[in-house]
């Protein structure tokens, strides 16, 4: 039995996320939380005619702690989006709060549960996740993932629109470090198979990796940032994961972990500076078992890229702790 939960799932990746959810045959149960709107959500994908059953909970009624009761899965796509001119930064001081909130609940409500975030800005949001489940004495660090699969995803298909790959998903390109602009960090150097990127397209391809969000949130001018592309990503890792608990085997893919609590992870740290850092991560049923260190075995010019990303990322996730270590005054 596997229960799943989304936190945030009337919004714009909670929606089709949840639909995905629902369409997958691994999951026996899927809860929906919102602050708004769940009980129409809910019904509507209750009458798909797969197996999983949907119930939906608002706040009143301690519909948190209802939601989370018994999840072995909790996907967090729960926050404000960017709007053109905002970077993800700019939205630490409403999401901050409503992560720290939710990942309380989740601590209270199902303590070993699988944690997927997806709230931006993801750099500092996963380490409040792990400060709050410390602060509670229930953190499991294979258990905690900060979801960049979108950044893998994108650089599939750049990539594939360079070198002419008729099926950009058969790309596997490790992206590492964090999830927002020069922290994003694309290895084609580590692609399988291998891809050949003119030196003429390198710099482009890189920039449009690193800021394919700017994209979509300047095309949707206004209406907010990706959400479709999202929610195809964002069940991909949970899908992914389902399949490595339920015990298949050789199931990789990046996600943004707490490195010292995974194995392998140690000299990922010391080779970036980073306690919190996104590389491929090998899954299996206890979450996270090892991270692949891809960070040494970068060329000069990811090396390059790599220097430009600790700087930010480190600012990042010292925010995200220091916001629970430290709370702001109310
Ligand atoms: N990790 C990534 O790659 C990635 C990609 C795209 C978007 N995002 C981020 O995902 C978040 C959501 O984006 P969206 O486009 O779905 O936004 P949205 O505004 O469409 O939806 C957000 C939902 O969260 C809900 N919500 C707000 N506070 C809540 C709380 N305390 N508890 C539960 N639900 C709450 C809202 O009611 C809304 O339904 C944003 O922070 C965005 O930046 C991350
Ligand atoms: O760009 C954003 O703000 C949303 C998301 O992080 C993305 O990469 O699309």
């Amino acid at each position: 039995m596997v229960k799943a939960c989304v936190a945030g799932a009337s919004g714009g990746i909670g929606q089709p996320l949840s639909l995905l959810l629902k369409g997958c045959p691994l999951i026996d149960e899927l809860s929906l939380y919102d602050v708004v709107n769940t009980p129409g959500v809910a019904a509507d994908l209750s009458h798909i005619s797969s197996p999983a059953v949907v119930t939906g909970y608002l706040p009143a009624d301690d519909g948190m702690k209802k939601a989370f009761a018994g999840c072995d899965l909790v996907v967090i796509p729960a926050g404000i989006p960017r709007k053109p001119g905002m970077t993800r930064d700019d939205l630490f001081k409403i999401n901050a709060g409503i992560v720290r909130d939710l990942i309380k609940g989740v601590a209270e409500a199902c303590p070993k549960a699988f944690v997927l975030v997806i709230s931006n800005p993801v750099n500092s949001t996963v380490p409040i996740a792990a400060e709050v489940l410390k602060a509670a004495g229930v953190f499991d660090p294979k258990k905690l993932f900060g979801v960049t699969t979108l950044d893998v995803v994108r650089a599939e298909t750049f990539v594939a629109s360079i070198t002419g790959e008729k099926n950009p998903s058969k790309l596997n390109i490790p992206v590492i470090g964090g999830h927002s602009g020069e922290t994003i960090v694309p290895l084609f150097s580590q692609a399988k198979p291998a891809v050949d990127i003119p030196a003429k397209d390198y710099d482009a391809l890189v920039n449009r990796v690193q800021f394919g969000g700017d994209e979509v949130v300047k095309a949707k001018d206004g209406a907010g940032s990706a959400t479709l592309s999202m929610a195809y990503a964002g069940f991909r890792f949970a899908e992914k994961l389902v399949r490595a608990i339920k015990g298949e085997k050789g199931v990789v893919e990046p996600s943004f972990v707490y490195l010292p609590g995974v194995a392998g992870g140690d000299a990922i740290v010391k080779a970036t500076g980073c306690e919190f850092f996104s590389v491929p991560i090998e899954l299996g049923p206890s979450g996270a078992e090892k991270a692949i260190d891809v960070v040494n075995s970068a060329n000069d010019a990811e090396k390059k890229l790599l220097e430009a990303c600790y700087t930010g990322l480190k600012g990042n996730i010292s925010k995200g702790v220091e916001f629970i270590q430290n709370p702001p005054p109310k």
